[in-house]
């Protein structure tokens, strides 16, 4: 498993960025975006999960992305129905099958996720596998979607009702590249996203579930803006929209390039999504807008000149 800490920031400007020119990683290569449809029936929702991988590696896809909570409806009373303990292989149905899947198509799997029980707490936890069904990666959410004053005719959410916070970030060395892994609310944070690419992320995946009100305003904004800022690609997958469930989901799983292009996109409706990714692109960006060696370290601080 690679862990944020066990990697070293570079200070090369991102020209020579030597990450953009390792051999072994494939630079060109499609990306699928399952946006999947979550019922109640965790059973129902792991055969869904299993035959739309297999879709989107049909189609050519060769890493592909989960939603956020894939397995079991946005509720925190549901949570610890469908919570798996991955240290029980036996009785973790979700986990095993991305692993297996992952395997017999030689896919790598940004799992979205999936409640995580482990030690008596509850995680929202992202799980990464490689083609040979190997675990490379788990990433538990760390910005917990706990709502203040409810927006006008949105409903109250504590996520922390349930769920306990993860207290790291998660970057992960793959085939396609160096990924870091944010869930939902985390994308909000944008120090999250510069972690991730001091450290030399290519790509940045969010599985999601952003609701109706900030889906609309701010879902498209929030991924164009930690592409563009840090000069890398940011894919999101939301589950689609259940119009009948008490917390309804905006849906609109896309993939944004360094520039803050959105490249695809998709409704609500659930879909797989295939789209290329190039990281010449990001080569690209940051040659003509050479940011990070244009960055101001020294001054960004207030100094209270009267004393
Ligand atoms: N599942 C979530 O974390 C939702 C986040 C969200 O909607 C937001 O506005 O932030």
């Amino acid at each position: 498993m690679a862990s944020i800490s066990k990697r070293t920031a570079s200070a090369q400007s991102f020209v020579s960025d030597p990450l953009l020119q390792m051999p072994k990683i494939t630079q060109k290569f499609k990306i699928g975006i399952c946006q999947l449809k979550v019922t109640t029936e965790k059973n129902v929702n792991i055969l869904n999960a299993h035959n739309l991988i297999q879709v989107a590696a049909e189609q050519g896809a060769s890493l592909i992305l989960l939603p956020e909570m894939w397995n079991c409806p946005y509720s925190t009373d549901m949570f610890p129905k469908f919570a798996e303990d991955f240290n029980d292989i036996d009785s973790a149905p979700s986990f095993l099958m991305l692993s297996e899947v992952a395997s017999s198509l030689g896919v790598t799997i940004i799992g979205g996720s999936i409640p995580e029980k482990d030690a008596g707490q509850l995680y929202n936890t992202c799980t990464v596998f490689g083609p040979k069904g190997e675990l490379k990666a788990k990433h538990r959410k760390i910005h917990l979607f706990d709502m203040g004053k409810p927006l006008p005719g949105e409903v109250q959410f504590k996520e922390s009702d349930s769920i306990s916070a993860g207290d790291k970030p998660t970057v992960v060395d793959t085939d396609f590249g160096c990924i870091g892994i944010g869930i939902c609310h985390d994308i909000r944070f944008p120090e999250l996203a510069m972690s991730y690419s001091a450290r030399g992320a290519h790509l940045i995946c969010y599985p999601g579930a952003f609701n109706m009100s900030t889906g609309a305003a701010l879902w498209e904004l929030e991924q164009r803006t930690r592409a563009v800022d840090n000069q890398l690609y940011v894919a999101s997958c939301s589950p689609s929209r259940d119009s009948a469930s008490s917390y309804i989901i905006w849906g609109h799983s896309t993939l944004v390039g360094p520039m803050g292009e959105i490249i695809a996109t998709t409704g609500h409706e659930e879909a797989v999504l295939i789209a290329d990714i190039d990281y010449a692109a990001i080569q690209l960006a940051r040659e003509s807008f050479p940011l990070k060696s244009q960055r101001r370290d020294d001054i960004y601080q207030f100094v209270d000149l009267l004393g």
